[in-house]
């Protein structure tokens, strides 16, 4: 079912205490206030252990920042799946665009990542979106359009819709400068249609699609009030509880 989800990431930021104490801030947030969306972060890997620890009674969902396309071996460095799910994290952020822009990953990389993710039940958050050159050439629409569809148009219907997609234009993540509501929105609608021409709207409907990119508690009701905008992935603003609360709160 599509759900109303503010999902942190916190990328490579916060030493272990730091990333321990805002975790317990969070749980603390979470017990003394109803949310209407589902809290989602995704810490450094290294804390994932810790986290499934203080939130041990699924409060907040556990994510990855990222994982491989293997199952398992010689790759030093990488996160398989199966790992994953053995310490029961619910599931990884696919496809960043920073995990593009320094590691060269494509769509057809994060294709096989998330079918990996979804044979072992765990949740996909894919990301896409345009840099600042395909938005100035107006190729926007084609751009996400053709990510989306290598990425994910694979995919059974039934493995689709549990696939979180997050639309986050390059141009706007860590700039401060937001899209318009209208802009998430149209981009937004144009990929919930894709996915209704290719699996039917039915599918598309149950698909939580998620804006990044400068959210932050000034802009997050307005971006969430878009009727194709079904939550936030958040960079910077989800690494303070205030700010990081407020967002939540664009839900209320
Ligand atoms: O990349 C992002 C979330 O994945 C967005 O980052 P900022 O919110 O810092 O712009």
């Amino acid at each position: 079912m599509r759900k109303n989800i503010v999902a942190g990431n916190w990328k490579m930021n916060l030493n272990y205490a730091d990333a321990q104490s805002l975790m317990y801030q969070l749980l603390e947030y979470k017990k003394n206030n109803q949310t209407n969306c589902e809290v989602y972060i995704a810490p450094p890997s290294l804390y994932l252990t810790k986290a499934k620890d203080i939130f041990e009674n699924g409060e907040i969902g556990i994510f990855a920042q990222d994982v491989s396309e293997y199952q398992s071996g010689a790759y030093t460095g990488e996160l398989s799946v199966d790992m994953l799910s053995s310490i029961n994290i619910n599931g990884s952020l696919v496809s960043h665009s920073e995990r593009r822009l320094y590691h060269g990953e494509t769509d057809s990389h994060a294709n096989r990542k998330i079918k990996n993710l979804l044979d072992k039940n765990l949740t996909p958050i894919y990301c896409n979106g345009e840099n600042l050159d395909q938005r100035k050439n107006g190729d926007y629409l084609e751009v996400v359009g053709n990510q989306t569809k290598t990425a994910l148009f694979t995919l059974s219907a039934e493995e689709i819709k549990k696939v979180v997609i997050a639309y986050e234009p390059v141009w706007a993540i860590g700039t401060g400068e937001t899209a318009t509501a209208e802009q998430a929105q149209e981009v937004h609608a144009f990929i919930r249609d894709l996915i209704a021409n290719q699996y039917g709207k039915e599918v598309a409907d149950e698909i939580s699609i998620l804006y990044g990119g400068s959210v932050k508690p000034e802009n997050a009701k307005e971006i969430f009030s878009m009727p194709d905008v079904d939550g936030g992935l958040i960079g910077g603003a989800a690494l303070k509880i205030e700010d990081f609360s407020k967002i939540i709160e664009g839900f209320n």
